[in-house]
């Protein structure tokens, strides 16, 4: 692993002693936040920029906060990704997951073939299924109503967790109603929350280079408001490492918090690595970033979790782009959430991850007490379903292909962990 030596070895020390060598800057801005208050955006981008020293207190100072805000239970929910339709024309640069109608691999569900994925995830223990596609040119304005009413029809109980802002924008266009409107019918046959997906980088410029046809950013903020204004919660997410930055990742986190401020709808932030092997965007684009390096994904967990104290306090790691060693390597500076079982993933495959598309519920739970911390499981909504402290989850055998390949995978315990970290 390339992480700076000292960096993780300072994470053992006690926090005020790893505060004492920070300079006198970013010791100053984390006594701030270790004191509760809240960092503006230029003092989360100092902390963006830090090495050494200065980065070790940040991950001490968030593992800290993270421990005051929400304890040592660290979280994960049982869901099926269910995506209903890989046919996309909107090309954004990062993605390999669209083809057009015309290819041998193009793919469009019936709102009954969803309903069957979803009733297979109930009968194996799923509570969730988080429903996204790409945005098929032909579908009729009615099919993410349709496919609310045949999940909901057929396992009334399942949380239906579906439909980035992108889709609910495509939605409304398809439909011509007005958006308050769309997402108040979504909400009233069943839609449970939302994926707070196609944010990438809310910043103009950025955001014309990844993708020319996505919504903008205003419009993400503007549905997400509008969905929080009809009671639908949606999660928070940013894609990093490609041709951003610390400026933007500090805006970009300022932004969410703004919101936050206003609706109180986010349930959690999930920083979303970029997978870029097969994408356009780093095969075509000179001095595109190969994802995040470690120290990336370190810097990004850690400040999200100090910029966002008190707003939003759940930060999840997502095994599925970081891998499931690396995620559980996360919770040491401001993780609390593992996020979801998954049983299916397309999106991040095609992008070229090679994490699998399954960690069955007992491997979630060893994962975390590797960590030395509390294995509890939770509805799509934070609340506790089933705390694992003295006891496991059924073994179950994976849907299609199991994290990490074919064996279960043995976790590192903490103090493998920071070996590996060390060599
Ligand atoms: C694939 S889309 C599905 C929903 C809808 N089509 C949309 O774009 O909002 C969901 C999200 O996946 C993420 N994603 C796509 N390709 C990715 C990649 N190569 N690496 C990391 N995240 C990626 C993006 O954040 C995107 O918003
Ligand atoms: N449910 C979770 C997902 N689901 C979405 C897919 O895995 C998707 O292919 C990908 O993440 C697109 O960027 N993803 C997570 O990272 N975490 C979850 O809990
Ligand atoms: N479960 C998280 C993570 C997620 C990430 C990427 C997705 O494409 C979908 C979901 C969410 O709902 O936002
Ligand atoms: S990110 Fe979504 S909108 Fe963009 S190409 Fe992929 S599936 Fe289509």
């Amino acid at each position: 692993m390339s992480i700076d030596l000292e960096v993780m070895k300072q994470l053992e020390n006690r926090p005020d002693e790893v505060l004492t060598r920070a300079s006198s800057t970013v010791r100053a801005i984390l006594e701030r936040a270790l004191a509760g208050g809240e960092i503006s955006r230029e003092a989360g981008e100092v902390l963006f920029n830090t090495e050494g020293a200065d980065l070790s207190a940040v991950l001490k100072a968030a593992d800290t906060v993270r421990r005051e805000r929400v304890g040592d239970r660290v979280t994960f929910v049982t869901v099926r990704n269910i995506n209903f339709t890989n046919v996309c024309y909107m090309a954004c640069q990062f993605c390999n997951f669209g083809v057009r109608k015309e290819a041998g691999s193009a793919e469009l569900l019936t709102p009954e073939q969803v309903a069957t994925r979803a009733e297979e995830a109930w009968n194996r223990g799923g509570t969730e299924v988080c429903i996204q596609g790409g945005l098929h040119p032909d579908i009729p304005g009615d099919y993410y109503v349709q496919l609310l009413r045949a999940v909901k029809k057929r396992v009334p109980k399942m949380h239906v967790h579906a439909f980035s802002p992108f889709e609910i924008w495509y939605g409304v266009r398809k439909s011509r109603m007005p958006l308050d409107d769309f997402l108040a019918m979504l909400r009233d046959e069943g839609l449970g929350s939302m994926p707070g997906t196609a944010a990438e980088i809310l910043d103009t410029e950025i955001r014309l280079q990844l993708t020319r046809n996505k919504l903008s950013a205003d419009e993400w903020e503007k549905i997400i408001r509008a969905a929080h204004r009809q009671k639908i919660p949606t999660t928070s997410t940013i894609m990093y490492g490609h041709i951003d930055g610390p400026s933007h990742w500090a805006a970009h986190i300022d932004r969410l918090r703004s919101i936050q401020k206003d609706t109180g709808g986010f349930t959690e932030l999930v920083p979303l690595g970029f997978i870029h092997e097969n994408t356009r965007l780093y095969r075509n684009v000179p001095g595109v970033r190969p994802g995040p390096s470690m120290t990336e994904n370190l810097k990004m967990h850690a400040v999200a979790r100090i910029m966002l104290q008190g707003y939003i306090d759940n930060i999840q790691a997502s095994w599925v782009k970081l891998g499931p060693e690396m995620a559980q390597t996360m919770l040491a500076c401001g993780v609390n959430d593992l996020g979801g079982t998954l049983m299916n993933e397309s999106i991040s495959r095609a992008a070229g991850a090679k994490h699998g598309q399954e960690i069955t519920p007992l491997e979630m739970v060893r994962i975390i007490r590797a960590a030395g911390r509390i294995p509890v499981q939770r509805n799509t909504l934070y609340q506790t379903l089933e705390d694992f402290t003295d006891h496991d989850p059924p073994e179950i055998e994976p849907l299609v292909e199991r994290a990490c390949g074919a064996s279960p995978v043995a976790f590192l315990t903490q103090t493998e962990l920071q070996q590996a970290a060390r060599s």
